[in-house]
């Protein structure tokens, strides 16, 4: 039943929960300490974008950037899943953006505020098709790559991953329930950089998933 369920996850209203400074490199490149526990933050549903829809540059950044990651949707929910039997609660793999607006984040973390206007606006969180879970038998292997305007920015591996996909489960779930469909963003490899209007970006797993989208700017003002 899942399993017939699960290819439209981004219709049920689920959470979407993000890892943050997963890769040393990424990590790095912003001058961010690497994290001694997972870095975690939310998305809403409305952060869902699908093909054929532009990404919207927020009326308040100037400095929208790209984040290719794999994104684990659960197949089953579950709390406090030992690190163990965490494989068994993923129902399949998308290939996702975390579309980030590093001016305004930079803001918030000067001012000990939450990162909520620089990850969550709407659209924030582009998605590619479902991947059933037997097309990944190796998702700590995995190479996640994104283009700009045909110009490679972003060319990582799952297996470098500060907190491996089963940790994670672990680890958030012990702090909140998981549901059958939520998304879990596992971070971005290094190479993050801004987008402008009328960029094309296309971003894949491997050869396994591919998605394009279109930059434009958010017409909704105040
Ligand atoms: C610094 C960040 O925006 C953290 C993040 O989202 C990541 O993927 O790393
Ligand atoms: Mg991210």
């Amino acid at each position: 039943m899942a399993a017939v369920r699960l290819p439209r996850f981004w219709e049920w209203g689920r959470k979407i929960v993000c890892v943050g400074r997963n890769y040393v490199d990424h990590a790095k490149e912003l001058n961010n300490p690497l994290p001694s526990e997972p870095v975690l933050f939310l998305k809403p549903p409305s952060s869902y974008l699908r093909e054929g829809h532009p990404i919207e540059i927020p009326w308040y950044s100037h400095n929208l950037h790209h984040e290719v990651e794999l994104g684990l949707v659960l197949g089953k929910g579950g709390r406090c899943i030992p690190t163990a039997d965490a494989m068994d609660f993923i129902g399949g793999y998308a290939l996702c953006l975390d579309m980030t607006a590093r001016d305004t984040q930079d803001t918030c973390k000067q001012k000990g505020l939450p990162w909520t206007l620089a990850k969550a606006f709407d659209g924030s969180c582009p998605i590619g098709d479902f991947i059933p879970k037997q097309k990944i038998p190796e998702p700590q292997n995995l190479r996640v790559w994104l283009k700009v305007n045909g110009a490679l920015r972003q060319d990582g591996n799952t297996s470098d991953m500060i907190f491996s996909i089963p940790s994670l489960i672990n680890y958030i779930s012990n702090i909140m329930t998981l549901e059958e469909g939520d998304l879990i963003l596992t971070g971005t490899p290094a190479g993050v950089s801004a987008v402008h209007e009328g960029d094309r970006l296309e971003a894949g797993l491997g050869n396994i998933s591919t998605m394009n989208f279109t930059i434009t700017r958010s017409s909704a003002k105040p």
